[in-house]
């Protein structure tokens, strides 16, 4: 069967997919009241644009637990009033995301993998939609593993690829395929690099991502609970991956990446190294180190966004 390309290599099939305005849906204009269902929002239950009409930021990043921590820690980098203890879970009588407002920045957690991530994207894309957002950036802090790296070291994504080292993302709609493109907004990952070279506190670079939809087999792990394949296949692949210019492996840059394009919304992905792959793949780093691991993709956003705000030169 033929794919359907869509928002890729140029081709357009439909007027509404040329719009400036984040939503990319027709039917969405003709529907009364609009239910945010996973976030327990809604169009009729809640003033949109009152709550969230001033957001220029939106990290996300799989564990609410980060997510959390993130907006406490951009709260304080902010330098806005108020204890950052009282920032609640907007999404809290839901228990599929959690959702913080700091301000001009959102921090939602996506959980793994691309339908959990995807089924976010869009309620939040409706959401900055329905609440007039205008020039929103989104980025993704996670974590993934590395090819080639050391463990602690951030990639910016250049192009987010498939696991056959493509830039799209397929989706199979009403039987058919389609397919996205996956590029990311150069500027703002050279931005990015130069946020990095400014805090000099850790080793950053850019290159593709890799996005599986599994953490096991699908990633050429040995110590799954299934494994067909020799420890000499695995390290073929990741070395074909690297000769590609995959420099780490994830579970949602791909949809995040086109669904982003297709919807005009800049983006970045920005996730730190927990383990070099072609040296293992049990996670075994202490927590400690671990955790701050993941403040580094945090730490990048929060300069960026500082500067972007005029708080920092
Ligand atoms: O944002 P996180 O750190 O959750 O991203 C990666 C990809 C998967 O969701 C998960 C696997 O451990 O980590
Ligand atoms: O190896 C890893 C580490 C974190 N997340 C992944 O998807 N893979």
């Amino acid at each position: 069967m033929a794919p359907i390309l869509l928002n890729c290599l140029g081709t357009e099939h439909s007027e509404y997919i040329e719009q400036e305005q984040y939503v990319k849906n027709p039917h969405l204009d003709s529907m009364e009241e609009d239910i945010l269902y996973h976030f327990n929002l809604g169009t009729k239950t809640h003033n949109l644009p009152a709550m969230f009409g001033d957001i220029k930021f939106v990290c996300v990043g799989g564990s609410a637990n980060r997510m959390r921590t993130f907006a406490q820690f951009i709260h304080q980098e902010l330098e806005l009033p108020g204890n950052v203890d009282d920032i609640r879970d907007i999404c809290e009588e839901t228990d599929r995301y959690s959702m913080y407002k700091v301000g001009p920045v959102l921090s939602i957690s996506h959980g793994m993998g691309v339908p959990s991530i995807s089924i976010m994207l869009h309620e939040l894309i409706k959401l900055l939609y329905h609440a007039r957002c205008r020039d929103v950036v989104l980025f993704r802090i996670g974590t993934s593993g590395g090819i080639g790296l050391a463990p602690g070291t951030v990639v910016i994504t250049d192009k987010a690829v498939d696991s056959f080292f493509r830039p799209q993302f397929e989706q199979v709609v009403l039987g058919k395929v389609i397919i996205r493109s996956t590029e990311l907004d150069e500027e703002v990952a050279r931005e990015l690099l130069q946020c990095s070279a400014e805090l000099s506190g850790f080793p950053t670079v850019i290159g593709n991502t890799m996005c599986t939809h599994d953490f096991y087999e699908g990633q050429g792990r040995l110590d799954g609970a299934l494994c067909s394949f020799s420890t000499e296949e695995k390290l073929e692949y990741l070395r074909k991956a690297h000769e590609a210019g995959v420099r780490n492996i994830e579970m949602e840059s791909t949809v995040f990446a086109a669904m982003c394009r297709v919807c005009n919304l800049k983006a970045a992905v920005i996730c730190v190294t927990l383990l070099n792959r072609f040296e293992g793949d049990q996670i075994s780093t202490p927590h400690d180190v671990l955790v701050e691991y993941q403040s580094r993709p945090q730490c990048l956003v929060a300069h960026f966004i500082k500067k972007h705000l005029g708080l920092i030169a």
